[in-house]
């Protein structure tokens, strides 16, 4: 591993039906200490993506997904340890080796959060403070926001190094979303974490984000740091360049130049019939 990259991906192939390539040689570096924004269209794979770095699909060999140097997928230890944490959109959060516990229930939102082993009891009150929960709000009750404050509030518990987000800030209201972001930003400048965030919301990032990574359809379209994008000099704000990324991919996609694929013999893949062009991409 480069020392100063955190996050490796090496030539990952991955597939939820061993027929159709949602990545084929993906590669991705993020380095240690960014907060690395991940956009790219419904569908494109971002949480797909965070889920093979928060070590929930196996892909290939221990080499192919790295974090913190180890395997995503095969070191268990990243995450029982809390080194790791993904914070995703379902409404269950896994504990180390308790598994996934229900976020919706007749239970107290401080049985939920309290209920989390080894936490420093500083931090925990930090976050209660930050998220402005109630310990005493009945988790079958509360609403969708509230809940989410409880969920944000348990994945954050332990001092992880790296987090990866799915768009989690989605039912915050907006001072919540922006305390949370300083947060994450302090998280970083402090203790030196690393975050990887897919969002479609961009209000405030421009000047939170560090990198931006941009996936379309499977393939790694950008990867660079955010003051070295282009495009953001002519276009208004970040939300601007990523609605022309978009709308150009958009454009290609209905106008295809060339919409005969060339198949690469070597592909692991059944490569017919081809489903979108995705999957003609690959074998250009
Ligand atoms: N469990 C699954 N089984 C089969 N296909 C899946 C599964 N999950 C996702 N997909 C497919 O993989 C592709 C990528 O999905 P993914 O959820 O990673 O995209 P995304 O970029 O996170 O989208 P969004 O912005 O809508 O959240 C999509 O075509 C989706 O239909």
């Amino acid at each position: 591993m480069e020392e100063s990259h955190c996050i490796q991906v090496n030539g990952m192939q991955f597939s939820y039906d061993y027929k159709t390539p949602l990545f084929f040689d993906f590669n991705l570096n993020i380095s240690a200490g960014s907060r690395c924004l991940l956009v790219g269209a419904n569908g494109s794979g971002k949480t797909t993506l965070l889920r093979i770095l928060a070590g929930k699909h196996m892909v290939g060999g221990r080499d192919v997904v790295k974090v913190l140097n180890f395997s995503a997928f095969h070191d268990t230890n990243l995450v029982c340890n809390g080194d790791l944490a993904y914070l995703g959109e379902s409404w269950s959060k896994a504990v180390g080796s308790a598994g996934e516990l229900p976020l919706q229930g007749d239970f107290s939102a401080e049985h939920m959060i309290f209920g989390v082993e080894g936490v420093d009891p500083i931090r925990r009150e930090k976050l209660i403070e930050l998220l402005d929960i109630d310990l005493q709000w009945r988790m079958h009750k509360v609403s969708d926001g509230q809940r989410r404050r409880v969920q944000i509030c348990m994945g954050l518990l332990h001092p992880y190094k790296v987090l990866l987000l799915d768009e989690v800030t989605v039912d915050l209201d907006v001072v919540a979303r922006m305390d949370l972001l300083e947060f994450f930003r302090e998280e970083c400048e402090k203790r030196g974490a690393t975050i990887v965030y897919a969002t479609h919301i961009f209000d405030g990032l421009e000047t939170w984000a560090t990198d931006l990574v941009y996936v379309q359809e499977g393939v790694l379209k950008r990867s660079e740091k955010l003051s070295e994008v282009k495009e953001l000099k002519d276009l208004p704000n970040l939300l601007s360049v990523v609605e022309s990324w978009l709308r150009s991919q958009t454009k290609i996609e209905k106008n295809p130049i060339n919409p005969t694929p060339q198949i690469k013999k070597s592909s692991p893949f059944d490569t017919s019939p081809f489903r979108s062009s995705r999957h003609m991409a690959y074998y250009r």
